[in-house]
């Protein structure tokens, strides 16, 4: 009888420098499973992956895959092995067609290439047998993050893989996208394949996988099927203690309005009405939620509250000041923090140091500058305080931001944001990629800003987030504030019903609550 797992991974080491990112990972995948892997930001997850689809070599160890020894020179090879993984950001290239990036530098046969009415043909093909609503001659740029992470995995079939690799594929997703997703993964397994899922939704970890394994320290420290776990343990696995799943806060009566946005429409990029007459304020100490459905005009709402996308009529107000038509630069100078929903791109600049992407922005004023002068010292001491409050895994302050882990990259965002002690602070998407233990934390920061005074506007698709610390909630569909509601999870399913713009099925439960 063959003994041997499908995968391990054996004893695998990762340094970068002095940086252990793989300290002796030992990892076995049956064939056809769902396998989950779990850990902290910074765990070491994602480089095990990208070991194990070809990305980056390993300093020792070795991959045993079928019962032989597996060594990767490049993505290709394990391609050629039947192994692909879909990154946590996309590498399509956005003005080609899917057809034309599925061929790209794929080393494909040159039959297959100069047909490419073959390449369509299979396309079409796995896009119907899996459901996956993909069309060959859509330009990657025109599509959403959903149609593109599609894409992404069609891509990886397309390419023949019996192993497929997804480092948090859902962290983008509408929670309608991740089910589909997650039913699209049991057929996969279905038809032979087998799955390994990066992700730190614990929900859906319980709900997809036959087995977990949990990395802390750059080690593989616990592997269970999922039917003898629950979220609890799994959770203490991870971060090594209890979590707290509800947050305590005081009890605060808001202060006067900071912020407000009266009438306010804005059109999205390509000029079609994104946000349509928007009121709302938001008052010292109180933190307002927006609940929604990716794409209702949260990100445009966002964009224009910045000064980064043109009013087309309304008002938006700081401290009684009129900022709706200033210039991105001058809303910049006024005491606003900003966490955007994208860090990649207007949150950070990868090829920077920590310390220089702490300074974006506020390079010439104090107390990181005076006369024109930078303060260095005062520049590396701040990043430090910042890297240790919020637990960021990182070298050193001088470490370029794009050698952090995604959830530290967004910890480091944070913190920063939140140390500008702005009057108001404007957050979209407070916990993307951060794991749950820094969840806890970086939202008790926020907590500490609402017992500050600050005034708080928090944007997410995550409903847990927004119950967890929001004083109340609004909810938007097509562009439209349709209502309001306390962070009251017993009234969730009618939370449900205004998220998708049903407002007379949601008046009808309200009523029948009193
Ligand atoms: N190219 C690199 N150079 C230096 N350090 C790196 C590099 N790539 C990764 N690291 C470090 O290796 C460690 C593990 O990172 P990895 O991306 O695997 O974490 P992760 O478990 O996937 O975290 P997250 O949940 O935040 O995505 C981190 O400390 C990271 O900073």
């Amino acid at each position: 009888m063959n003994t041997q797992p499908f995968l391990r991974m054996d004893d695998i080491h990762k340094r970068f420098g002095d940086l252990v990112a793989s300290g002796g990972v030992t990892l076995e995948v049956e064939e056809n499973e769902i396998h989950s892997l779990l850990g902290e930001n910074g765990a070491g997850k994602s480089v095990l992956m990208n070991i194990l689809c070809g990305v980056l070599s390993p300093n020792e160890g070795q991959i045993i895959y079928r019962g032989e020894p597996l060594r990767l020179g490049s993505p290709r090879e394990a391609i050629r092995h039947g192994i692909g993984m879909v990154h946590q950001h996309f590498m399509l290239v956005p003005n080609l067609t899917v057809a034309e990036n599925y061929v790209l530098g794929q080393g494909m046969p040159a039959r297959v290439i100069s047909n490419m009415r073959d390449v369509y043909a299979r396309i079409r093909e796995l896009s119907e047998r899996y459901g996956l609503d993909v069309r060959p001659d859509a330009l990657i740029q025109d599509l959403s993050v959903g149609e593109q992470q599609r894409v992404e995995i069609l891509k990886v079939l397309f390419h023949g893989i019996d192993l497929l690799i997804l480092d948090e594929p859902t962290a983008v997703l509408t929670p309608q996208e991740t089910d589909r997703l997650l039913v699209l993964l049991r057929d996969l397994v279905k038809d032979g394949k087998t799955v390994i899922f990066i992700s730190h939704k614990l929900d859906e970890v319980m709900t997809v996988s036959d087995r977990v394994s949990v990395m802390r320290d750059a080690k593989v420290v616990f592997t269970t099927r999922a039917a003898d776990t629950n979220p609890r343990e799994l959770a203490r696995m991870m971060v090594g203690r209890d979590v707290l799943m509800e947050l305590p806060r005081t009890n605060r009566t808001p202060g006067r309005t900071v912020f407000s946005v009266d009438g306010l429409s804005c059109d999205n990029e390509i000029g079609l009405p994104a946000v349509r007459n928007v009121s709302l304020e938001v008052r010292e100490g109180e933190i307002v939620g927006i609940a929604g459905v990716s794409g209702n005009g949260q990100s445009e709402l966002a964009l224009a509250m910045t000064g980064l996308l043109p009013v087309t009529s309304g008002t938006i107000s700081l401290n009684g000041e009129e900022i709706s038509r200033l210039p991105p630069g001058e809303v910049n100078r006024r005491p606003i923090g900003h966490i955007p929903e994208d860090r990649h791109k207007m949150g950070i600049v990868l090829p920077l140091a920590l310390t220089e992407n702490v300074l974006l922005q506020r390079y010439n004023r104090p107390p990181f500058a005076k006369h024109g002068l930078l303060k260095f010292g005062t520049i590396a001491e701040h990043t430090r305080d910042l890297i240790r409050r919020f637990r960021v895994k990182a070298s050193g302050e001088f470490d370029l931001i794009q050698n952090l882990s995604g959830g530290n990259q967004q910890k480091l965002v944070v913190a920063r944001e939140l140390a500008r002690d702005p009057d108001f602070l404007l957050i979209n998407q407070l916990t993307r990629g951060i794991d749950i233990g820094a969840m806890e934390l970086v939202m008790q920061e926020v907590l500490k800003q609402r017992e500050a005074g600050r005034a708080i506007l928090l944007i997410s698709t995550e409903l847990e987030e927004l119950f967890a610390i929001c004083d109340r909630i609004l909810v938007m569909f097509h562009g439209e504030l349709v209502g309001e509601l306390p962070p009251d999870r017993g009234r969730i399913e009618e939370m449900g019903l205004l998220m998708a713009g049903d407002r007379q099925e949601a008046a009808r439960l309200a009523a029948a609550r009193t």
